[in-house]
């Protein structure tokens, strides 16, 4: 990201006994949600504990929005309560012996007169989040999906100038999470507000993220769009079973014969499942590596079982994780590229090379949700 479009830093560095060492320096986009994606222990949960002044970084810049949260080389650090944040963790810690409306209204104090003129209203955050039903019921009577919502709109009653969230869907069943994902969808797309999100689930990533931050070892191994972060090839989000691209597109025609719905995208148009969606619905594409695969002269048409085939150029082939296999990114045109992930024999047979013009054939492509 170029420092122009930044609007916050987060420049860290924390050693700790044991030999693990945070390093990380982030320049984020004013609003959306920025992804820190990783396995345990790469320091994801450090990075937001350090933002949030719980844990003290060394030589640390905490700039949210022009303001210095801590900035060590002129010695400034706010303790966490002076820092305008929301935090919301795995298990909400609602207070249990106040109804929800109380636990909003505790939180909305907090914000004091720190609330600017664009402040969110309390009305505005119960709508946001569909919790108007749940005003006067007690947490504890409250399924964890709905203890989530309501943890969220609590942590927005501060009138946060950035929110935190660290797994808020990991202690969900699959079908609670499903159900939660809308609303935090909304909030991205409706909220100023930028938030640091914590997960290890490449599904709420690639649904969610704007922005995507992979972490390996106390390091940022990245820091950029979601879908230009997803389609390199180099790095190690490329070379797990997830590797695959993300488009963005929208929803262009559906065959109802055949269930199937058109989504038009920079790079080509794919043909996927239909879920009902409106035509016009602005929608993501997940095409996983291990679903393309690549041809050298275009496919016969109706010669194979494949229906989206997309002509593309070689951008580069990357070992994956074992010798028999690499990563190719093809790059699509507008931009968007995808990864194909087949043998390292095949790459040699096809002898793919950057600057080849291919044909990607897509077994499979769905919407992120
Ligand atoms: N309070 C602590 N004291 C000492 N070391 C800690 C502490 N908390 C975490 N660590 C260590 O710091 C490193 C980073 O941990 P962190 O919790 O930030 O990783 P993470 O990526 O969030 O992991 P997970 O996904 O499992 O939550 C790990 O090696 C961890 O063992």
């Amino acid at each position: 990201m170029s420092p122009a479009a930044a609007a916050h830093r987060i420049r860290l560095r924390l050693p700790r006994p044991g030999g693990f060492r945070l390093d990380v320096d982030l320049q984020l986009p004013a609003r959306g949600i920025t992804v820190l994606f990783g396995p345990s222990g790469s320091g994801k949960t450090t990075v937001l504990r350090c933002v949030a002044g719980l844990e003290r970084a060394e030589e640390a810049l905490v700039q949210v929005g022009g303001t210095a949260w801590q900035d060590d080389a002129n010695g400034v650090f706010l303790p966490t309560w002076q820092r305008p944040l929301g935090y919301v963790f795995q298990e909400a810690s609602l207070f249990d012996h106040l109804d929800v409306r109380s636990n909003l209204r505790f939180a909305q104090k907090r914000a004091g007169r720190a609330a600017a003129h664009d402040a969110l209203s309390l009305e505005g955050v119960i709508e946001l989040l569909g919790i108007a039903h749940l005003l006067a019921r007690r947490p504890t009577g409250l399924s964890g999906g709905e203890r989530q919502r309501v943890a969220i709109a609590r942590a927005l009653a501060t009138q946060p100038r950035l929110l935190l969230l660290d797994e808020p869907l990991a202690a969900l069943d699959a079908v609670r999470r499903r159900d939660i994902l809308p609303w935090l969808e909304r909030l991205r797309d409706e909220l100023r507000i930028p938030m640091l999100y914590v997960t290890h689930s490449a599904d709420e990533m690639a649904r969610l993220a704007d922005t995507l931050v992979p972490m390996d070892q106390g390091r940022a191994l990245a820091c950029g769009p979601l879908a230009q972060t997803l389609a390199r090839a180099d790095l190690p989000l490329a070379q797990g079973e997830d590797a695959g691209a993300l488009w963005q597109g929208t929803l262009a025609e559906r065959d109802l014969r055949w269930r199937l719905a058109r989504v038009d995208c920079a790079g080509g148009s794919l043909w996927l499942r239909d879920e009902g969606l409106a035509i016009g619905t602005p929608v993501r594409v997940r095409v996983l590596a291990r679903d393309v695969s690549i041809a050298t002269q275009a496919p016969a048409s109706g010669a194979s079982s494949i229906q989206n085939v997309i002509a593309a150029t070689v951008g580069a082939v990357q070992e994956a994780g074992h010798p028999s296999q690499v990563v190719v990114r093809l790059d699509c045109g507008g931009g968007e590229a995808l990864l194909a992930r087949i043998t390292a024999r095949a790459a040699h047979a096809l002898a793919l090379a950057p600057g080849l013009r291919v044909w990607a054939q897509v077994k499979a492509a769905a919407l992120a949700r």
